[in-house]
């Protein structure tokens, strides 16, 4: 089956001090949507950026926001990050004791709920609620930093993760998040992912547009 592949830049490796450019050279470059990486100290061991700096960004664009929340309680945070300007908002399961209450309140906030798993977090943490979120994202790098190498045992988890869903009737999109360039884009896509996070690729080359057109199948 062919599925539609979108891509999702990453600002985490975009030039913060031209923040508004950068989204808009993205977008001409042929971004889907942007992502926007949320990191607190403490889930991860990086800090990033607040709803303030998301409100900005929204400013800018005029594709979706799929933010990334690496933040311990996010259920604090949820509403802010809605009403800020996040499209899709996606929380980690292991920073969620009510995961299911956590994905309620982001719809009722008016955002599309998803959940991400980190690499060495077994899938079965998501089963549950497979039903009740419009993505889940697979991390294929530790989360916190932009720029590292891809962990090969995440096209498996993309495989299985896409027969779960098959089982279960639902499309559901699969996003991964780490180390994407167009060689494990090629992989993960095959195996059934439909959404690209690509940070340092995309920002690191010279021609964003044909970075991006080198991640879709
Ligand atoms: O969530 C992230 C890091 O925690 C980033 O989205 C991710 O690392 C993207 O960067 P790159 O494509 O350079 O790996
Ligand atoms: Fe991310």
């Amino acid at each position: 089956m062919t599925r539609r592949v979108l891509v999702s830049p990453s600002l985490l490796s975009s030039d913060f001090g031209r923040l508004a450019e950068e989204v808009r050279a993205v977008e001409a470059a042929g971004a889907d949507w942007i992502h926007v990486d949320v990191m607190d100290g403490r889930f991860v061991p990086n800090i990033t950026i607040g709803p303030v700096v998301v409100e900005a960004i929204k400013k800018a664009a005029t594709r979706p926001l799929d933010v990334h929340l690496m933040i311990v309680e996010p259920e604090k945070y949820v509403d802010a990050f809605a009403k800020a300007g996040a499209d899709i908002l996606t929380v980690h399961v292991e920073a969620c004791t009510h995961l299911h209450r956590v994905i309620q309140q982001i719809r009722h906030a008016g955002a599309k709920p998803a959940v991400v798993l980190n690499p060495a977090t077994p899938l079965s943490a998501v089963e549950e609620v497979l039903g009740d979120v419009d993505m889940v994202l697979l991390m294929s790098v530790n989360p916190g930093f932009g720029g590292q190498s891809f962990i090969a045992p995440t096209v498996d988890r993309v495989r299985r993760l896409r027969a779960m869903m098959d089982a279960r009737g639902l499309s559901t999109d699969i996003e991964v998040d780490g180390g994407i360039n167009a060689e494990t884009a090629r992989r993960v896509v095959d195996a059934g992912a439909t959404v690209l996070v690509a940070g340092s690729y995309v920002f690191g080359s010279k021609d964003y547009a044909a970075a991006i057109r080198s991640l879709r199948p």
